[in-house]
């Protein structure tokens, strides 16, 4: 039997383009869910093996509701990423002029990438927010109404959902950032970390102990104390009352690291709770410089002085 994996559908989305390009997921059934919750509940709940959500934008920033579900519930570990360049294309029914276009649909992360495009060329339109690009697409081809009854004449999704869903291209291209790049990630239930290849990364969400002067100070001493970069750090709320909140983090190098180890058994200590999501190797590739001091062999050989030390 091959294996089921979801993804924030229905056809036709981003995600459904980033899923294609998971190695580990050739030959694999997708599987469209409806909202990212719905995949990675599907995940949970051991329907499918894994899930392919989106977490980061390069203009929009993180995918809270990925982030969310990352941080609360049953632990998931993140197995691997991939970075996919994005592109808008303004979908219409065929017979639609530009012009004509009052009400658009699409998903708030590509509303967010196209919003001086359409200021400049639709200032009249009202944009309303779908589940995905590709159900923004779906529902003007099938003439959905919205939730206030309106009929929406465009959407703003992937070139591949007008092929999709029958619909025709009214403007190409636009997005404010013709650079824009999505990150995804293949969520499974956690498990034993894939080996480290020189070029990883590293998740983790770190809740701190009390509200205290400092007290991000003292995770990101971890990180600076060991010689690791993060390459994002996101507040988010843990969901246990106003003011509460957690810090989702993703540092080069591989929990097999010593330096990202000795980081997190830090952090272990400074930190109410630490939740570890996954060592996994980067998409870009990148091997970041090792800083002197930083390597495995340091970190062992200051071992086995303390050790002689001690007798
Ligand atoms: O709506 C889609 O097509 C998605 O796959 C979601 C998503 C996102 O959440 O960032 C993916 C890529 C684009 O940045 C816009 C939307």
């Amino acid at each position: 039997m091959t294996d089921r994996y979801a993804y924030l559908g229905p056809e036709a989305t981003f995600t459904e383009a980033a899923a294609l390009r998971f190695p580990a997921l050739a030959g694999a059934t997708l599987e469209p869910s409806p909202t990212v919750h719905a995949a990675i509940a599907a995940v949970r709940a051991g329907d499918v093996t894994g899930a392919v959500v989106p977490v980061e934008n390069s203009v929009e920033g993180s995918v809270n509701a990925t982030l969310d579900e990352l941080i609360r519930g049953e632990p998931l570990a993140i197995a691997a990423e991939v970075l996919l360049p994005v592109t808008f294309t303004l979908l219409a029914r065929p017979g639609t002029d530009l012009a004509d276009v009052r009400r658009i649909v699409t998903h708030p992360v590509a509303e967010a990438q196209c919003r001086a495009w359409v200021m400049a060329k639709l200032p009249d339109a009202v944009i309303a927010m779908g589940p995905s690009t590709a159900a923004a697409a779906a529902s003007v081809a099938n003439r959905t109404p919205g939730s206030d009854g309106t009929v929406y004449d465009a959407a703003i999704a992937a070139p591949l959902a007008g092929e999709r869903y029958g619909l025709d291209a009214l403007a190409v291209d636009i997005g404010d950032d013709s650079d824009a790049v999505t990150r995804f990630v293949l969520v499974l239930p956690p498990g034993k970390p894939s080996r480290p290849t020189g070029s990883d990364k590293t998740t983790l969400v770190a809740f701190i102990r009390d509200d205290h002067p400092g007290a991000l100070l003292e995770i990101l001493e971890q990180f600076s104390a060991r010689g690791v970069n993060l390459t994002r750090i996101e507040s988010r709320p843990t969901g246990n009352g106003m003011g509460r909140y957690c810090f989702a983090i993703d540092v080069e190098g591989h929990v097999a690291d010593a330096r990202v180890g000795e980081a997190m058994m830090g952090l272990r200590r400074v930190c109410a709770n630490v939740r570890f999501l996954g060592s996994y190797a980067r998409a870009d590739g990148v091997r970041p410089p090792v800083l002197p001091g930083t390597a495995n062999g340091d970190f062992a050989d200051a071992a086995t002085w303390l050790e002689q030390l001690r007798g």
